[in-house]
């Protein structure tokens, strides 16, 4: 079979996560020339992921700007991908998730009349404000996506429930849970917690949160670490201004609870791993966090992932003081209703994703004639 260009676009630090294990199997199959491209959306914690999984970039749109708006960003970005979709002659663009970024890449692709393969397709709260922009973006990515690679059952039910044609839609597990399992194993790491220590690690970096609700996790942070003198607190803070600030005022100073700046991913997996409970407001580390068996508390009050609550490992609890205060004293107090968070099994994938996504794609190509003329 010919070589077949398969573009692969990363904005942010997740979708590095994300896209890293496809990346490296289409690198190592016969047929693909795997081409990245950085937009990078989000400069400092898009280039710490892409040191760590020695991702080469062949194209950097460096597109981060201050005060950016995201119709600049978007115009920017379509441009960009759209001139590398026409100089390297894509057959293919891959991108994974719901940012300014990835809507990017698929319109780009659409104009340019290349398919688009969206991994992590199906994720849906059905409220266009929570997540804003996301929510719109990925309901967009899926009218003018060809592949629709769903992480669970009920993101493919979602798909179809739009009126996706069934046909394009492939249920493959996260990507993001081979990353995680590939690692684990190459670290030799196992998953259960090394010490019985009551360590609570703090993440939260969503735009919704900014203002009073941040606020108002800080405070609840605070409180619970004076109401238990065993209890410690890790926090990977995300370097936004809007995050830095909050951070200063309520939680700077204290001896139990450690700021730390962002983490490198396998230094992330360690804190999970040792850590008794988890609160945070990311859509990676929700995934993650049952693989890990790991309680979950999310500081949002919605989930385009219901799959790990349905399953009782996580719940949504929201970013009121008195909430979160209440929930995290629940599971500090109570063994059996912490252990009855704590699961075999993970919702969200095998570990062997990327593995099929490649298999759909190879077999695409293989009963596809090029039709794109790559001598000229
Ligand atoms: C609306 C929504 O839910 N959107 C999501 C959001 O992604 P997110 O919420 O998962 O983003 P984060 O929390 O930043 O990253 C998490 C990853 O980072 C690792 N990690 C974390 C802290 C650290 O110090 N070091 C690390 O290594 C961690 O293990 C995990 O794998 O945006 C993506 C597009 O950008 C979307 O596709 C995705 O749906």
């Amino acid at each position: 079979m010919a070589k077949r260009t398969v573009l692969c676009i990363i904005g942010t630090r997740p979708e590095v996560i994300k896209m890293a294990p496809l990346i490296r199997r289409l690198q190592n199959t016969e047929w693909a020339r795997c081409v990245v491209l950085a937009t990078a959306q989000h400069r400092e914690l898009l280039d710490q992921m892409i040191l760590r999984f020695n991702i080469h970039v062949e194209y950097d749109l460096n597109l981060m700007s201050k005060n950016q708006t995201l119709s600049e960003l978007a115009a920017q970005a379509i441009l960009g991908i759209s001139e590398v979709i026409t100089k390297t002659r894509a057959d293919v663009v891959l991108a994974q998730g719901d940012t300014t970024s990835v809507f990017a890449a698929a319109l780009a692709s659409f104009y340019n009349n290349v398919p688009f393969g969206h991994v992590e397709a199906g994720l849906r709260t059905n409220n266009l404000q929570h997540p804003f922009p996301e929510e719109g973006t990925r309901q967009m990515i899926a009218r003018i996506s060809k592949w629709h690679f769903a992480p669970t059952l009920r993101a493919s039910s979602q798909l179809i429930n739009e009126g996706i044609d069934e046909a394009s839609i492939y249920v493959t597990g996260n990507t993001g849970i081979d990353t995680l399992v590939e690692t684990m194993s190459s670290l030799h790491l196992d998953t259960e917690p090394v010490s019985t220590k009551k360590t609570l690690l703090l993440t939260v970096h969503r735009r919704e949160s900014f203002g009073k609700p941040l606020c108002d996790i800080f405070e609840a942070i605070k409180i619970l670490v004076e109401r238990y003198p065993d209890l410690h607190v890790m926090y990977p803070v995300h370097p936004n201004p809007n995050i830095l600030l909050p951070v200063k005022q309520f939680l700077a100073n204290h001896p139990r609870i450690n700021l730390l700046p962002p983490q490198d991913y396998f230094q992330f997996l360690d804190l999970m791993r040792q850590s008794y409970l988890i609160l945070t407001d990311s859509g990676g580390v929700q995934e993650e966090a049952p693989t890990m068996k790991k309680p979950v508390l999310v500081l949002r009050n919605t989930t385009e992932r219901p799959e790990s609550v349905e399953a009782g490992i996580s719940k949504v609890i929201g970013t009121n003081r008195d909430d979160i205060i209440r929930e995290t004293s629940l599971l500090l107090d109570s063994f059996a209703a912490y252990s009855a968070m704590r699961t075999e099994d993970s919702p969200y994938g095998d570990g062997h994703a990327s593995m099929r996504i490649v298999e759909i794609l190879s077999r695409h190509f293989r009963s596809t004639p090029q039709t794109r003329n790559k001598s000229s």
